[in-house]
């Protein structure tokens, strides 16, 4: 098969397959972005793959970096872009499951192939739009069929990430994981074990924010892979009623945290320690616990003054947005507007500050001026009191006696 036109950002990384074609090496788009433009879905990273050694990759090109020369990725740096530019290679000793940590480069495209996960993810696209297509990818994709390349078992020997891998393309894609690939799944799940939480987060979370979460989440209880995943093991049951919220596609990776956290039943109090056996960023873990917060509020009572404040407009967003996985209808617009009416959206903007209390009342820093701070915060929030600098000084006063 040939593609008629090839997307532009292929078209600006072609000059440097054609350099690498006229110093004598073979040179391809490789990987994901080929099955994504098969898809007509947009691309994120053009791969390059090459028979040339990185050496030889650093001769022909005048600005690289060596980003992972032990592996065979050389980065070119040009005009029109950085590209990665990986050389064919097979991955020769596997220890423990994981990546390689020893890669033995080769000349043949062929061999670089067949060492892939997913027929779909196994293309070559050559310069003139032609795609190479070795194991019957492009029959597996119009089926919507993810298939291993070669023997299943062989393939997740290599990497058991793989096997999250398929679950994820099951939740972007919607296709199934056919039968001998799903069979081999089921039967060396465990290997998961060996594999770094950080790296089945990641495709979690995209199985999570995939545009068929509930294919995903499904194949995922069936194939047993949640028993190897952190807080999951033994939640079927819970996972089950996870899959059958609403199909809304879930917009943010916090959104999805606070829904699978709620469907667990995990505690406030234990939402931290479950995030950190995830591996998940303090930050991810601070907004979670606001918008699960919220959301607990929020589900039986309209957002108050002191709510809205708390979390600000971007996480009563947030909050609100997932009504619908509650069958309630979101109110967006009424939520920004009602924020914007607040008073005061933080301390900055209260009309008196730390200093002024200290000159107003001549008194020393102190434990004093904090709370004084609060108490008028509090009181502008639930206009009792206009933001004005004059009127919060008597109410302070008044306070005080
Ligand atoms: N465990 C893995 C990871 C990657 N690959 C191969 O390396 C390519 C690029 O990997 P990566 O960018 O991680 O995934 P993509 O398939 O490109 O998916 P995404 O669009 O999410 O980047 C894959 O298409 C696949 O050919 C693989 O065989 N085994
Ligand atoms: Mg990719």
């Amino acid at each position: 098969m040939k593609l008629k036109e090839l997307p532009n950002e292929y078209q600006q990384a072609l000059p440097i397959l054609k350099k690498i074609e006229k110093a004598g090496h073979e040179a391809y788009f490789v990987g994901g972005s080929v099955r994504d433009v098969l898809l007509h879905h947009p691309i994120h990273d053009v791969d390059i793959a090459t028979s040339a050694f990185p050496a030889e990759i650093k001769e022909i090109f005048s600005k690289t970096i060596d980003v992972g020369i032990e592996h065979g990725t050389v980065l070119v740096l040009e005009k029109t872009g950085q590209y990665e530019i990986t050389t064919f290679r097979t991955e020769s000793t596997y220890q423990d499951f994981r990546r390689p940590d020893h890669v033995e480069f080769v000349r043949s495209l062929k061999e670089d192939l067949k060492r892939r996960d997913f027929t779909i993810n196994a293309f070559a696209l050559k310069e003139d739009g032609e795609i190479v297509d070795l194991f019957d990818g492009l029959n597996d994709l119009n089926q919507h069929l993810l298939r291993a390349v070669g023997n299943p078992h062989e393939r997740f020997f290599e990497d058991a990430l793989r096997m999250m891998r398929g679950l994820r393309f099951v939740g972007q894609l919607g296709f199934d994981l056919e039968k001998e690939t799903f069979t081999a799944i089921k039967k060396n799940h465990s290997l998961l074990e060996k594999i770094s939480v950080e790296r089945i987060n990641v495709e979690f979370v995209k199985l999570l924010l995939g545009n068929y979460r509930k294919k995903g989440i499904v194949n995922f209880i069936k194939s047993q892979c949640f028993e190897y995943c952190p807080g999951l093991s033994g939640k079927e049951k819970e996972l089950q009623a996870f899959a059958g919220l609403s199909e809304k596609v879930i917009k943010y990776e916090s959104q999805a945290w606070v829904l699978l956290i709620d469907q667990l039943a995990i505690k406030e109090a234990d939402i931290r320690a479950f995030l950190k056996s995830w591996k998940c960023s303090n930050e991810m873990i601070k907004i979670v616990q606001a918008v699960f917060y919220g959301l607990q509020v929020r589900k039986a009572q309209p957002f108050t003054a002191d709510l809205l404040y708390q979390l600000g407009e971007r996480q009563a967003v947030l909050v609100e947005e997932l009504l619908w996985f509650y069958n309630k209808s979101p109110n967006i617009e009424n939520v920004r507007e009602n924020y914007q009416q607040l008073p005061i959206h933080s301390l900055k903007e209260l009309a008196v500050n730390g200093n002024d209390l200290i000159v107003y009342f001549d008194k020393k820093a102190g434990k004093w001026i904090k709370e004084l701070l609060t108490y008028l915060e509090n009181a502008v929030i639930h206009r009792q009191v206009a933001n004005q600098k004059e009127e919060l000084l008597q109410l302070a006063k008044k306070h005080l006696d």
